[in-house]
């Protein structure tokens, strides 16, 4: 059964609005090392903050091409991520899956590209929810997952499976 939260999520409301993009191909997913920012030294799918106007695949597509130069074909969003933070702003995140995409990874001021295979993917050396839906993205299975942090830490979380999405976006 999962605890009381420790927020009230009825009245949440993110002060950010970011995207992650996840891109799968042969066997591999393509991650990066983010080398500024928050979550600086993590390893996570490029992805950041939406532009005012901009639509969530918009987003994640331009943040794709800024951090690695390459254009994602058709992504395609299957999850979306409340995380109450502790110390920076709430944000919530829409996130993205592709299987494709063109142009060549290269490695720029906020990323270095790295493929993985997908069993061998650094849980270790990324934000501690991750390993709780990345999986399921990678099911192709839509998701959405509600984290609190304390610090670096999760200190409670819920995640649904097989979630309707609106496509006109965020419920918050
Ligand atoms: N907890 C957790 N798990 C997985 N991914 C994330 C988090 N918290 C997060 O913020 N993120 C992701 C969501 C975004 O993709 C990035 C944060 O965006 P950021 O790098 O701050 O946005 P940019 O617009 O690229 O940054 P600047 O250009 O403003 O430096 O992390």
């Amino acid at each position: 059964m999962t605890p009381p939260s420790p927020i009230d999520w009825a009245s949440w409301r993110a002060e950010i609005h970011a995207t992650l993009l996840f891109i799968v191909r042969d066997g591999e997913i393509l991650l990066i090392e983010k080398k500024r920012g928050l979550g600086a030294g993590k390893i996570n799918g490029p992805g950041g903050k939406i532009d005012p106007g901009e639509t969530p695949l918009e987003c994640v597509v331009r943040e794709t091409r800024e951090e690695l130069g390459i254009t994602a074909k058709r992504p395609r969003k299957l999850g979306e991520l409340h995380f109450a933070m502790s110390d920076v702003p709430d944000i919530l995140c829409h996130v993205f899956l592709a299987r494709d995409f063109s142009g060549q990874p290269v490695e720029t001021e906020e990323a270095k590209p790295l493929w993985y295979k997908l069993g061998d993917i650094p849980y270790e050396r990324m934000w501690k929810d991750d390993i709780h839906w990345l999986p399921v993205l990678l099911d192709e299975r839509s998701f959405h997952g509600r984290f609190v942090f304390e610090g670096e830490e999760v200190v409670w979380q819920d995640m649904q499976l097989d979630t309707y999405w609106d496509p006109e976006g965020p419920r918050h």
